[in-house]
């Protein structure tokens, strides 16, 4: 396959150590692009149970025929959230071991978020720190995960609650990928892609409801547009608050709600990206019910969501009680208690404290 340069669309991140987002097709296939951020002999190949199968040997080949000299090994983790765990990372970290990498290695990390995630964290332990490369697969990781330098494990007590801020060298998201992604996981994606206009591009949003049909069914136009102007949005606010002290908070629209439902379901219920769909519609009636944002706004984003098939209501069976007991471990909440981010409206995130547990609690029991 080749590479059509003319469609590659890059986005620049202005971290401390500045990286490159590339987005267009074709990008597993081009060496050049994977390696250019290689220094050492060394490549730690991580990638899950489906995506392995599909894409490790093409981008092996890809790698070494832009360094011949190259080592490159694999780790496979068994695909899905359950696998975002201390022992997997153990056991890449024993992976790494074996093949003496030393300090100029670099993980490439091929996958899904969940791959990214923990192979991001890998990256940040080994050695006390070695070069990754996200190569993302999903649509979730594309437009999310791979940008920005958050990696993580999960706990059985909360989601992605041991990790470390370490940013990529380079993030090289091939949209062909997207063509073999099950439809499920492409609309946990669009949940994230609604994120950002939810929090910060009304017009984003707008067009995303004129574009959901072409979006729900690949379009491959449509998407490469919300990987794009996804990733600029995120670029724009990692650049300028990289260890979440401020504005990156606004990228946790839905999450204190969100991460309370997957921890509670396990880990095998709804994905990331439906229960940040359950979240966001919940966190924006909550900002009705305090009086911040008309009600009428939180009804739009569920109906876009619903359009989009994602999920709109907590999955039956959980209690209110549970949830907001798990929404003690997020990461926003400090000694004075939970963080919420709420809105003001489409486009207008904000970050709340002092949210009554009574207000919260009405608003996961309707
Ligand atoms: N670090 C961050 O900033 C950040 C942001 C958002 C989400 N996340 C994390 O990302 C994770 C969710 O990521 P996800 O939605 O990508 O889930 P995932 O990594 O579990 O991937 C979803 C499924 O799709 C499969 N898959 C991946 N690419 C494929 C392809 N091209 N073709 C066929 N199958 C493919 C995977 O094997 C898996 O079964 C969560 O753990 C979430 O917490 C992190
Ligand atoms: O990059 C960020 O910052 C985000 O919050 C993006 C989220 O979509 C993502 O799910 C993130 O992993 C959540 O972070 P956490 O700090 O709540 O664990
Ligand atoms: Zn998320």
């Amino acid at each position: 396959m080749t590479t059509t340069r003319a469609r590659i669309a890059t986005v620049e991140v202005g971290d401390a150590k500045p990286y490159t987002i590339s987005i267009g097709p074709g990008l597993l296939d081009d060496g050049a692009a994977l390696a250019a951020t290689l220094r050492g002999r060394h490549v730690l190949l991580i990638s899950d149970g489906n995506v392995g199968p599909l894409y490790a040997d093409r981008v092996t080949r890809a790698l070494r025929s832009a360094k011949p000299d190259l080592r490159v090994d694999g780790y496979v983790l068994p695909a899905g959230e359950a696998s975002k765990t201390l022992a997997h990372f153990s056991q890449a970290i024993d992976a790494l071991a074996a093949i003496g990498a030393t300090r100029d290695a670099c993980i490439v990390a091929l996958g899904g978020g969940v791959v990214g995630d923990l192979a991001g964290f890998v990256a940040a332990c080994w050695m006390r720190g070695i070069d990754c490369v996200q190569v993302p697969t999903t649509l979730l990781a594309m437009v999310d995960s791979s940008v920005g330098g958050k990696t993580a494990v999960d706990l059985p007590q909360g989601k992605n609650l041991v990790g470390a801020f370490h940013p990529p060298r380079a993030v090289i998201a091939d949209t062909e990928a997207l063509l073999t992604l099950p439809p499920r996981e492409l609309r946990a994606g669009l949940a994230e892609v609604v994120k950002y206009g939810a929090i910060r591009d009304a017009a984003f949003l707008d067009w995303i409801e004129a574009h959901a049909a072409a979006l729900l069914d690949g379009d491959d136009d449509a998407l490469s547009e919300a990987v794009a102007r996804s990733c600029r949005h995120k670029a724009e606010i990692v650049a300028r608050d990289p260890y979440e002290h401020g504005e990156r908070a606004l990228l946790n629209f839905g999450h204190t709600f969100g991460h309370a439902i997957e921890a509670e379901q396990g880990f095998g219920g709804l994905n990331h990206g439906e229960a940040v769909a359950v979240g966001m519609v919940l966190a924006a009636r909550l900002s009705a019910r305090l009086g911040l944002a008309p009600a009428a706004d939180a009804e739009r984003l569920a109906v876009l969501l619903a359009r989009l098939q994602l999920p709109v209501a907590i999955p039956a069976g959980l209690q209110a009680g549970a949830l907001l007991e798990r929404m003690r471990l997020d990461k926003k909440a400090d000694a004075a208690g939970l963080r919420f981010v709420l809105w003001g409206g489409i486009g207008e995130a904000r970050a709340v404290a002092g949210v009554p547990d009574e207000a919260v609690l009405t608003v996961l029991d309707t």
